[in-house]
């Protein structure tokens, strides 16, 4: 009798990279992001796991040694912060704990096990005075508590010197969180006229790019290259170009998705400096940050800020 022959592919049994993944802030907009874009990459691990503040409250280092002790990852990614800016110039204390002291003992914890450490930083480290594009190795000098107390996080996990990747990123926003992108909407349903500062310069990234990428990066990432990467949505604008290119987006799908209409339309609105704009903590001028590094030791790019805008746009729920 003859065997039919059966086209079979052989069937790879992978083995995951990582055991255990443990993620911090997912109720965040870069933790929410990580979450979605985790649950696609089975084969990077067996297991993640998921906390929110409620489990992991990153102001007590004694429950964060006993989280992690107890949950013994490999890997630890960790985008909880403190990231009100304004806020942290009368709360030092507590924006140093979340985002200095916090780091460095998961740091710590990790390096216990034997696990990596991905986390998260800021254009706020740099003074925003350079003439040009910063990079990696270019003199951080930050101007507010918040810039300060994600410099000091990043110092911390330096100094425990186990494989980490610090990406510093900028003006994050997407359909999911709290953000500029739903600031602007509100008030453009709000009112006719915005006043956007025009004098500071950025890329906006979206937490959906971000997750992306960094997605990207663990796929390559063997715990060589340890060090800080700039990580932003390719392209730069003023916060107030951010703002009239979401007005702007929003207008060109909104008949189609049936969402209300702006008050404010783009001519509405009018660019300022930062003079005019008072706040309790001081912003770069100059937030541009180049990601080459990130490209040259992950072949990892982002894609162009306006087109983020566009997708995190159509993610927005139809009324
Ligand atoms: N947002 C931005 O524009 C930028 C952010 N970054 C950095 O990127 C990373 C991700 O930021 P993003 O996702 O936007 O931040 P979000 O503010 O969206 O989320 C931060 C998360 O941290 C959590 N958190 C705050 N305090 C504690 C605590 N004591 N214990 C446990 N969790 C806590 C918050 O919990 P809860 O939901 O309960 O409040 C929230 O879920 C951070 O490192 C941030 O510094 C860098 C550049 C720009
Ligand atoms: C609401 C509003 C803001 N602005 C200005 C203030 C500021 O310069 C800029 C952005 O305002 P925000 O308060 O959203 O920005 P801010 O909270 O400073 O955003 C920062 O958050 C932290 C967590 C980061 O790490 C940074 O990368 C950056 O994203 O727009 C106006 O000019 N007009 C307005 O009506
Ligand atoms: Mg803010």
């Amino acid at each position: 009798m003859q065997i039919p022959k059966v086209n079979q592919t052989p069937k790879v049994i992978q083995t995951p990279k990582y055991k255990k993944i443990l993620l911090t802030g997912v109720n965040g907009q870069v933790g929410h992001a990580l979450q979605l874009a985790l649950a696609n990459q089975s084969g990077l691990f067996a297991e993640l796991v998921c906390l929110d503040r409620s489990q992991l409250d990153l102001s007590n280092p004694q429950a964060i040694r006993d989280v992690v002790q107890a949950i013994q990852p490999d890997l630890i990614i960790n985008p909880a912060a403190y990231t009100a800016v304004d806020k942290a110039e009368s709360e030092p204390d507590l924006a140093y704990a979340i985002n200095a002291t916090a780091p460095g003992v998961l740091a710590e914890e990790a390096a216990k096990l034997g696990a990596k450490f991905i986390h998260f930083s800021t254009d706020y480290v740099y003074a925003g005075n350079k003439i040009g594009v910063y990079v990696e190795d270019d003199a951080t000098a930050p101007l507010s508590i918040y810039g300060k107390s994600k410099l000091a996080g990043e110092e911390a996990v330096r100094a425990v010197g186990l494989p980490s990747l610090i990406f510093r990123t900028s003006w994050v926003y997407g359909a999911y969180g709290k953000n500029f992108l739903h600031t602007i909407l509100r008030l453009a349903k709000e009112r006719e006229q915005l006043r956007i500062v025009a004098d500071q310069i950025g890329a906006p990234t979206s937490s959906h790019s971000i997750a992306q990428a960094v997605v990207e990066v663990l796929a390559r990432w063997d715990g060589e290259h340890s060090g800080v990467y700039h990580l932003v949505n390719a392209g730069r604008t003023t916060w107030h170009g951010f703002a009239t290119a979401i007005v702007d987006a929003y207008a060109q799908l909104q008949p189609a998705r049936d969402w209300p209409m702006l008050k404010a339309k783009v001519a509405n609105i009018g660019p300022i400096t930062t003079a005019d704009y008072p706040t309790p903590a001081a912003r770069p001028a100059n937030s541009c940050l180049d990601c080459t590094k990130l490209s040259s030791d992950f072949s990892v790019q982002l894609p162009d800020w306006r087109d983020a805008l566009m997708a995190e746009l159509e993610a927005l729920p139809t009324n």
